[in-house]
């Protein structure tokens, strides 16, 4: 075969194996409880399981990292034995994220997911230590920080999730920051597998955006809480979500 159609045929090979590969990243839509009403957690969190979602994100804030307080590990513990058999995405917005793997990961969490702002004295050896425990190891960057400053640490192969921030951290109900998309798109452009999480401000409107960027772990507090029909704004946005990125993969 002549050397210009092998290498096409190469060439083919390798583009339909990515694109299926592609086509494996799945959305998943994450309610963030953080809107919810606090004094009902529990029936909260079955409340948003039972209209469908793939995961709940829970917000933990120390009131030093962010302005902001909410709750630690024994309300996780006690929202574990409410939905057994949730994914719990701990968002740990606290100024001591090595201080709290062991309890989270004994309060039933399933992924721990640390700012790089607070942990860049040693990050790697603190996804080095989650890993440990079992849980996946998430890592946010907030939306003053440079994604740059976490490519090393993606090459480490430890993280299984980057969020990229899309509002100042503390608080629900904010605006979108579309402005950080392109930190989406430069994680996605080198790690075509890795999971992309957006969080704050995310609902119907902006959901495709996120998706077209590369995201595919998509938070979403008030659009999802306080939607009237939750179960109905999950699938909608999961199949925008879905949709953009397996056109995207196509396209490749
Ligand atoms: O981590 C945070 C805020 O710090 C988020 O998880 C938000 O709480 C998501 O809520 P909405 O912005 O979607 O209302
Ligand atoms: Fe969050």
């Amino acid at each position: 075969m002549p050397l210009n159609r092998l290498l096409k045929t190469v060439c083919e090979s390798v583009r339909r194996f990515s694109s299926r590969k592609m086509d494996d990243l799945q959305v998943k839509i994450g309610p963030s409880i953080l809107n919810a009403d606090l004094g009902d957690l529990g029936n909260e969190c079955v409340r948003m399981m039972d209209s469908g979602a793939d995961y709940l994100h829970l917000d933990v804030m120390d009131g030093h990292f962010v302005p902001n307080l909410t709750f630690g590990h024994p309300v996780v513990k006690c929202l574990r034995g409410k939905v057994p058999k949730a994914f719990f995405d701990l968002h740990m917005m606290v100024s001591n994220p090595h201080a709290w793997v062991g309890p989270m990961q004994d309060a039933g969490a399933d992924q721990y997911t640390f700012h790089y702002e607070a942990a860049s004295d040693d990050v790697l050896g603190l996804a080095r230590r989650i890993k440990e425990t079992g849980m996946k190891v998430g890592v946010g960057v907030k939306p003053a920080t440079d994604v740059d400053v976490i490519l090393p640490l993606l090459n480490s192969d430890l993280i299984d999730t980057v969020l990229i921030m899309t509002v100042e951290p503390g608080f629900g109900g904010q605006r979108f920051m579309e402005d950080m998309m392109p930190k989406v798109s430069a994680i996605r452009s080198r790690f075509p597998l890795i999971n992309i999480e957006v969080d704050g401000g995310v609902g119907p409107n902006n959901v495709d955006v996120c998706a077209e960027a590369g995201a595919n772990m998509i938070v979403s507090g008030t659009a999802i809480i306080k939607s009237d029909d939750p179960s109905q704004t999950i699938r909608h946005m999961r199949a925008v979500a879905q949709d953009v990125i397996n056109k995207g993969s196509l396209d490749r």
